[in-house]
């Protein structure tokens, strides 16, 4: 049961970005959940979370520490399935079907909903070899093929002028900035239709954070976007819509200046005035 604020709720602390507020939303749903519930063990992460994801959209989940975005973002593309003992209930719908299903081919699947980390992950590989690698072993053949689907992932993921001439050194020669956005161009190369972002810019300088939220919002016309992030500036900043979690549930969820201007539930007006983090 949500608590409704009455009266003025004057949230002054974020600006809402021009970027966000310009971007049109489409209808076109992408990737669906209806009454996801996660478990570790005995404990009840996660409850009863539904949520639409939209093509062309940015959607940020916010909210405190151990709340339950990450453990909600891990499960749109089942990763939760790599942690033992937890156990995810509900229907997660994508490209038609309920994907949370035992059948599922987890490894397709992934191409299609990718996903990047906190931590810059890449492989320890060349530049080139961290794009073509996944491609490949999906059976992509031919250099043609393979120099372009490299130049147009980082060019999709805006490295291609930092690197083009130094494609085959190793991946960890790059600053921690450019290695997320090789970890993003390795994401764009299988062409997926979701991406999920679990804090891609905690580890990163202003500039860094910078460059990767121009980065989504130059990708995300193709597909639709999901960010965890603690940092509400960001969210304003990138996102169309915004889903607030407290305490394991999805308290509330709009277009982004809608919750950050008018929050509708006392918790997410308290959250944003910093009554707590
Ligand atoms: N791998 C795990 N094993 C057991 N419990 C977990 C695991 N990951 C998360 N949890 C539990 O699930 C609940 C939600 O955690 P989750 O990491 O999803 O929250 P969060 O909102 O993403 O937090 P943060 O912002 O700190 O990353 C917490 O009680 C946490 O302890």
């Amino acid at each position: 049961m949500s608590e409704v604020i009455t009266g003025e709720t004057a949230v002054d602390q974020v600006v809402i970005g021009t970027a966000a507020a310009e971007m049109a939303p489409t209808s076109e749903v992408v990737l669906e959940t209806h009454g996801v519930n996660v478990y570790y063990g005995s404990n009840h992460a996660l409850h009863d979370t539904s949520l639409a994801f939209h093509k062309g959209e940015i959607t940020a989940l916010i909210g405190p520490s151990g709340c339950g975005k990450s453990t909600f973002l891990r499960s749109l593309n089942l990763m939760n399935r790599e942690i033992r003992g937890c156990r995810v209930e509900g229907e997660i719908i994508y490209d038609g079907r309920n994907i949370n299903r035992r059948e599922e081919n987890l490894y397709e699947l992934r191409r299609s909903i990718g996903m990047v980390f906190q931590q810059p992950n890449p492989f320890h590989k060349t530049i080139y070899e961290n794009i073509v690698f996944a491609p490949k072993r999906h059976g992509l053949r031919g250099k043609e093929n393979l120099d372009a689907l490299v130049e147009e992932s980082l060019r999709g993921a805006a490295l291609w002028d930092e690197v083009k001439d130094k494609l085959n050194q190793s991946a960890f020669s790059l600053s921690g900035g450019q290695q997320q956005r090789l970890c993003i161009a390795r994401t764009l190369a299988m062409h997926p239709d979701v991406i999920l972002f679990d804090e891609p810019c905690s580890a990163l300088d202003p500039i860094s954070t910078l460059a990767i939220e121009e980065l989504m919002q130059s990708v995300v016309k193709e597909r639709a976007i999901v960010i965890v992030t603690h940092n509400m500036e960001q969210a304003s900043r990138v996102s169309n819509r915004t889903a607030f979690f407290y305490m394991g549930d999805m308290v509330e969820c709009g277009q982004t200046d809608q919750i950050f201007q008018r929050p509708k539930d006392k918790r997410l007006n308290d959250y944003l005035t910093g009554m707590f983090s």
